[in-house]
């Protein structure tokens, strides 16, 4: 809790006046949003573009002026957090289930800040189950393609019924085990027919802000 705080709200150190920023999703992108009100409250002028329904809610409510992607070329920065982070900023991102949107944000951003708590780095990426988004057409049919990669999966559910993203999609939770090689994995998911996105962010994080429950932070940079 403490270490979430002082990562989201380290990151938003990095935020300039006239800036357009994307904001993630997640108990760790919380306590940076709830920053940025902060600082938007103390004349901070920026727009910022949300990765969630839940993120525009809370965004909104601390009087953030919200944007559509759509209406911007690129955004200069997002902070957002991960599930977990490899050494070579490798992500896993959706146990929140926004993955979809994330990554589209992530893709248009020049700078991507991921926020963590020291819990979230690994060696390798895996111990945490694959989030990947599929259409519920004939999910089980798409479910069944994607466990040919040596994978099991299950439907992901909230409060016994099945959950639903902001895209109307369904998630699959999916045991890669250990993932050797995330990009090439990541890659062949997505030319599934069925598979909207999955949650493995390879090459896109540039940043990552690690909280330490002893209350100190480490800025990870990839240059
Ligand atoms: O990818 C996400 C949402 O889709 C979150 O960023 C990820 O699940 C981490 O969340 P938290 O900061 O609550 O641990």
């Amino acid at each position: 809790m403490k270490a979430k705080k002082l990562t989201g709200e380290k990151a938003a150190e990095y935020i300039e006046d006239g800036m357009i920023i994307g904001l993630g999703t997640g108990s760790t992108a919380y306590y940076a949003i709830k920053k940025v009100g902060e600082l938007v409250r103390n004349g901070l002028k920026i727009k910022a573009v949300p990765t969630s329904k839940e993120t525009a809610e809370l965004a909104a409510a601390e009087g953030i002026e919200l944007i559509e992607l759509a209406d911007v070329e690129s955004l200069d920065l997002t902070i957002d957090g991960a599930d977990e982070v490899d050494p070579d900023f490798n992500l896993i991102k959706g146990g929140g289930g926004a993955l979809l949107r994330e990554k589209i944000v992530a893709s248009a951003t020049d700078k991507l800040i991921i926020v963590v708590d020291e819990s979230k780095l690994v060696e390798n990426l895996g111990a945490f189950p694959l989030p990947i988004e599929i259409t519920p057409f004939s999910w089980q049919y798409t479910q069944r393609m994607i466990e040919k990669f040596s994978c099991s999966s299950k439907l992901r559910k909230k409060d016994g019924e099945v959950f639903i993203t902001d895209n109307g999609n369904y998630i699959l939770d999916c045991d890669f085990g250990k993932i050797e090689d995330p990009l090439k994995i990541s890659v062949e998911l997505n030319k599934l027919p069925g598979v909207v996105e999955n949650g493995i962010f390879a090459e896109m994080a540039e940043i990552v802000v690690v909280g330490y429950n002893d209350g100190h932070i480490e800025v990870l940079d990839k240059e």
